[in-house]
């Protein structure tokens, strides 16, 4: 049986879109825990294996252990005694049973940090992402930077054709777009500029 320090647990969800910063934010809440002598564990859906097949990899390359898992239940199996943190990336890639587990976690006292897409390529919810937001306690929306015109982004531009709606990819199948520039359907790449920061 589980023994938890506080009765009260929660849950956290850090939304927004591609290149927004989630997993960042996601490193930076577990990496201050971890000051604080709490004891947490990392999960990723499998599937997410674009810049490692275990670790969380930011689109900036920082880097976090975790326990890449099928489906949302295997937490369970995977949960320590003593965890008192656990943290999920890519909560979009799991069923509705990953709102189940995260309330069960919570109601077990544990503090549950996910992040994940609130919107598809398309713009539309992503499920299981708004029956999340709905019983979270705390809720954070990123926003990225438009790479076409510079103004604040909440949508991810698909890059390559397929209307699959999970399809796995980085900045080669994805940008930032704000909802003036973000088009339902896959398009070209916006040409890069050069940057001239410094004579
Ligand atoms: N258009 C963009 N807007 C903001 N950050 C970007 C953009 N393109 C690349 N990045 C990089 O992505 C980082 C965020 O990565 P990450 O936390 O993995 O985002 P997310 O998990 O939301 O996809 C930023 O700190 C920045 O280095
Ligand atoms: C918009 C959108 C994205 N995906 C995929 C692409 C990436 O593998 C992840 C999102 O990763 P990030 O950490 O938020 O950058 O989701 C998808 O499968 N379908 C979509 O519509
Ligand atoms: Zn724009």
């Amino acid at each position: 049986m589980h023994q938890f320090p506080k009765d009260i647990g929660w849950i956290e969800v850090i939304c927004g879109s591609m290149f927004s910063g989630k997993t960042e934010e996601l490193i930076r809440r577990v990496k201050r825990a971890v000051y604080g002598k709490q004891r947490v564990q990392v999960f990723k859906p499998k599937l997410d294996a674009r810049y490692d097949e275990t670790q969380v990899v930011s689109h900036s390359q920082l880097k976090l252990t975790s326990t890449p898992i099928d489906r949302a239940e295997e937490i369970f199996y995977h949960l320590s005694t003593d965890t008192q943190v656990v943290g999920i990336d890519e909560v979009q890639f799991f069923g509705k049973e990953v709102v189940q587990v995260c309330e069960a976690l919570a109601g077990k006292g544990l503090r549950v940090i996910c992040a994940g897409l609130d919107q598809d390529y398309q713009g539309r919810p992503f499920e299981p992402m708004p029956q999340l937001l709905a019983v979270a306690e705390y809720v954070t929306k990123e926003l990225a930077i438009c790479v076409v015109c510079g103004n604040p982004a909440n949508r991810s531009q698909r890059l390559v054709s397929s209307g699959e709606r999970v399809v796995v990819g980085a900045s080669e199948s994805y940008e930032a777009r704000c909802r003036k520039c973000h088009v339902a359907e896959p398009t070209e790449a916006t040409p890069p500029q050069t940057l001239k920061l410094f004579d």
